[in-house]
């Protein structure tokens, strides 16, 4: 069964907004699936909700106002606070249209009041829906939230039906310790199983578990979206020069703007860090275009084996290496570049260096060295010795197969990018024919090197395809078909940016 992470989980629903589907739409479908669950249990009588003042309260208002409908039941909601704290419009929407409802309130602020004129309300009580929190919960457990908990168990342990929205109360969703959470009978999750839900330390409060559809589009969860560049990890005000990521790019000789490229794209997408190591005759060049750049000269006119004495120091000096552009395919820089991979705790390769692979070298650095792959359809075609299938499905198949085997996160370039692991894929659809002009694959594979440096490559090779497309699409609109990669980079960190705000 495919489990998911709170965060994954809030990223899938940031993505729906962004297509059109309201936050609100997903948590109607929410509540209305709750109330079908509590149909299931209680043929008529008295339902308490007891709901907190997030979004899980608010699926639980919902529930409410369609209980509320059907014949034979008595609605009590429990608020948490005040309705003034509901922290979400979607949740206080939802609240107020209850005045409209047959839905008896009762808004309780401190855990004595619970306590005293609330019990009545549990003791009275067929059945309770658990809407305290759900994945939203975080640190120590407050009042009146905690009294809650233990109240709703109180009714539980005399034999009460419990349901948890989404999930019991007070369990971690993604599967750490925790101090105490409801123990349900029926918890009723949504779109998919949460991690935290398996966890060993969970069995005793879950009951049955049932994942339950709610709506969302399976584009929100194919595709890179604003919503997945939200899990990225972003700068902290204490942070250091050089925490937020070292990168040292290696490339050039035959091409000079190929590297610079990529050293820019690295120190737009947030790298403290950027030191470009390229063949000697190109460094003044490279060194020329910005001064943001640390540039170190290499010993010949292409990478040879002999530059590794210069690199090995830099290379474990730098949090990531990027390789490969505009490096040529002299047959001492590809020696240069299989010798090179083995020495690097994290790399991306491209162009030129893609033609450096061989099994063997994927075999020799198993579990030594995490790398991302970014080749275009011609240069997987000559990683797997295999024409790139044209039907998307077919490549999705092949870059999962190839990523598992290989055990390399692979970014294939295309009209719609394809990123795996082996285990997770992700499909981007940003950008356009615009960015077929030279350099913005270097651009990419800078970005990738950058986003890299602070979090797991899976998620920063599908967020650096996101942002490159968004920023190639930007930048379409002011150069249309005149597009260059320059431009490209100039856009990279309003889309970074947008994405921090939210
Ligand atoms: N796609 C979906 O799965 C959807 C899920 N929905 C529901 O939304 C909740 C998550 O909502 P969120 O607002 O992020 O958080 P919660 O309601 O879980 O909790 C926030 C609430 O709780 C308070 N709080 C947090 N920690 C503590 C603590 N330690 N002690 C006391 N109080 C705490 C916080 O202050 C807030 O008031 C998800 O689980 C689903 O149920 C959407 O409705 C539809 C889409
Ligand atoms: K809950």
């Amino acid at each position: 069964m495919k489990c998911i992470s709170s965060l994954r989980m809030k990223a899938i629903d940031r993505n729906c907004e962004c297509l059109g589907l309201l936050p609100v739409q997903l948590m109607e479908n929410a509540g209305a699936v709750i109330a079908q669950h509590i149909r299931g249990k209680l043929e008529s009588g008295r339902v308490l909700f007891i709901a907190g003042r997030g979004n899980n309260g608010g699926d639980a208002f919902v529930a409410a106002r369609h209980l509320a409908g059907s014949l034979g039941y008595i609605v009590n909601v429990v608020l948490l606070g005040k309705s003034r704290d509901i922290g979400t419009k979607e949740a206080f929407r939802n609240f107020s249209l209850l005045k409209f409802s047959r839905v008896n309130m009762f808004e309780i602020t401190d855990s004595s009041q619970l306590e005293a004129s609330a019990s009545e309300l549990f003791q009275e009580a067929d059945l309770l829906v658990d809407a305290v929190f759900g994945t939203g919960i975080n640190g120590k457990l407050r009042e009146p939230e905690s009294t809650a908990i233990d109240l709703i168990n109180l009714e539980g342990k005399a034999g009460k039906t419990v349901i948890s929205i989404d999930i019991p109360s007070g369990l971690d969703p993604d599967g750490g310790d925790f101090e105490k959470a409801v123990h349900a009978g029926l918890t009723v999750t949504f779109h998919r199983m949460k991690i935290g839900l398996l966890s060993e330390k969970a069995k005793e409060y879950t009951g049955v578990i049932k994942v339950a559809d709610i709506g969302i589009c399976t584009d929100a969860e194919q595709y890179v979206g604003p919503g997945d560049l939200m899990m990225l990890r972003r700068r902290k005000s204490e942070e250091h020069k050089g925490d937020s990521g070292k990168i040292l790019v290696i490339g050039g000789g035959p091409y000079s703007g190929a590297p610079t490229f990529a050293a820019l794209a690295a120190l737009k997408a947030g790298a403290d860090l950027v030191t470009v190591a390229v063949p000697a005759p190109v460094a003044e060049i490279v060194a020329s275009y910005s001064p943001n750049l640390i540039v170190r000269k290499l010993s010949s006119n292409v990478l040879c084996p002999d530059d590794l004495s210069i690199l090995l120091d830099l290379i474990s000096s730098h949090d990531v290496v990027v390789m490969g552009m505009g490096l040529g395919r002299a047959t001492e820089t590809l020696e240069a570049v299989r010798k090179i991979i083995p020495f690097c705790r994290k790399a991306v390769l491209d162009a030129d260096a893609l033609s450096a692979l061989s099994g063997t070298i994927f075999e020799s650095i198993a579990g030594n060295c995490e790398l991302i792959v970014t080749p275009h359809a011609g240069e997987f075609a000559r990683l797997r010795n295999m024409e790139t299938p044209e039907s998307l499905e077919a490549r999705i198949k092949a870059v999962r197969e190839f990523s598992e085997e290989k055990g390399v996160v692979t970014l294939l370039k295309g009209k719609i990018d394809i990123i795996s692991d082996g285990k997770q894929t992700l499909l981007n659809r940003t950008g356009n024919p615009g960015m077929t002009v030279g350099g913005t694959g270097d651009v990419l594979a800078g970005l990738t090197g950058s986003l890299f440096s602070r979090n797991p490559a899976f998620l920063a090779a599908a967020c650096a395809a996101h942002i490159n497309g968004t920023a190639g699409d930007l930048a379409f609109e002011k150069a249309g078909n005149g597009l260059l990669a320059t431009d490209v980079l100039e856009k990279i960190p309003e889309i970074i940016k947008i994405a921090e705000i939210g």
